[in-house]
C-alpha cells in the first residue's frame, strides 16, 4: 500500500544520496536517474546511456542496465516510506541498448510480506510505449538506518550524518507508523 505521506503522482523524488551511482548528482559517470512518483506503488524514470556506460562498442553494459533497473526499483521505497536494500534482482536482457538511447524505466511493487518487498520493472526504448529492452523481478528487504551506519565506511557515514539534507531524508523514511 502506498504510504499516506508518499509524494504525489508526478512529483520528482530527488536523490537519496548525492554520491549514489544511480541517482546522485555528484557522480560524474553515474546514471543521474531522475525518478517520478506515479499512482499506486509505481515510479518512472529515464536514463540516457552515455559513452561511459558501454560494455561492447556502442552498446550499454548489462551491469549498468541492471543498475538502472535496481535504482528505479529502489525508489519505490519513497512511496512505501521504508528504507530497503536489494536482496535479489533477476534481469532479462531482451534488446541491445545503444549509446545515446533513452531508457524509459517503469517499476511497481507487487506485494509486501513482512520486511520483504516484491517488485518488477521494465526498461523500454524508442519512447515510454516502445519495445521492452530489459526487465527485472526483484526482492527488496526493509532495513533500519543502522544497516548503513554499521556496514558503511566510517568517513562517508560521518559526512552523511553531518549533512542536514541527508539526515532529513533518512528521518522521513524512518517514521513509518
Ligand atoms: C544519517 C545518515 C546515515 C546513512 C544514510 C543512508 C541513507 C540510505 C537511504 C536509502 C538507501 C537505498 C539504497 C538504494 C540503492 C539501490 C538498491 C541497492 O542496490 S541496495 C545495495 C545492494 N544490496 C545489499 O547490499 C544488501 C546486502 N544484503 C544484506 O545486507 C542482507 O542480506 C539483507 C539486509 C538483505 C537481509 O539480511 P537480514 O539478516 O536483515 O534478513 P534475513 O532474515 O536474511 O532476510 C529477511 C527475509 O528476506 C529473505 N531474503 C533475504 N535475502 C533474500 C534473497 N536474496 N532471496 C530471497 N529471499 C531473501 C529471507 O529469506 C527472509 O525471509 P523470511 O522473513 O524468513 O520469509
Amino acid at each position: 500500500m502506498r504510504h499516506p505521506d508518499a509524494p504525489a503522482p508526478g512529483e520528482l523524488l530527488g536523490s537519496h544520496y548525492d554520491q549514489c551511482f544511480g541517482c546522485g548528482g555528484e557522480q560524474p559517470h553515474g546514471l543521474h536517474l531522475a525518478t517520478r512518483a506515479r499512482d499506486g506503488v509505481r515510479v518512472t524514470a529515464e536514463f540516457t546511456v552515455r559513452p561511459a556506460h558501454q560494455g561492447a562498442p556502442g552498446l550499454a553494459h548489462g551491469g549498468v542496465l541492471a543498475t538502472a533497473l535496481d535504482e528505479t526499483l529502489g525508489s519505490l521505497s519513497w512511496l512505501l516510506r521504508v528504507i530497503a536494500v536489494t536482496g535479489r534482482l533477476e534481469t532479462d536482457y531482451v534488446l541491445p541498448v545503444p549509446v545515446d538511447t533513452v531508457l524509459h524505466l517503469d517499476a511497481e511493487a507487487t506485494a509486501v510480506a513482512g520486511r520483504k518487498i516484491y517488485c518488477r520493472a521494465t526498461g523500454r526504448i524508442g519512447g515510454p510505449d516502445g519495445p521492452v529492452a530489459v526487465r527485472a523481478e526483484a526482492l527488496f528487504i526493509e532495513v533500519k538506518v543502522d544497516h548503513f551506519i554499521d556496514n558503511g565506511r566510517p568517513e562517508e557515514i560521518r559526512a552523511a550524518m553531518n549533512d542536514p539534507d541527508s539526515v532529513r531524508r533518512v528521518r522521513a523514511f524512518e517514521v513509518n507508523p
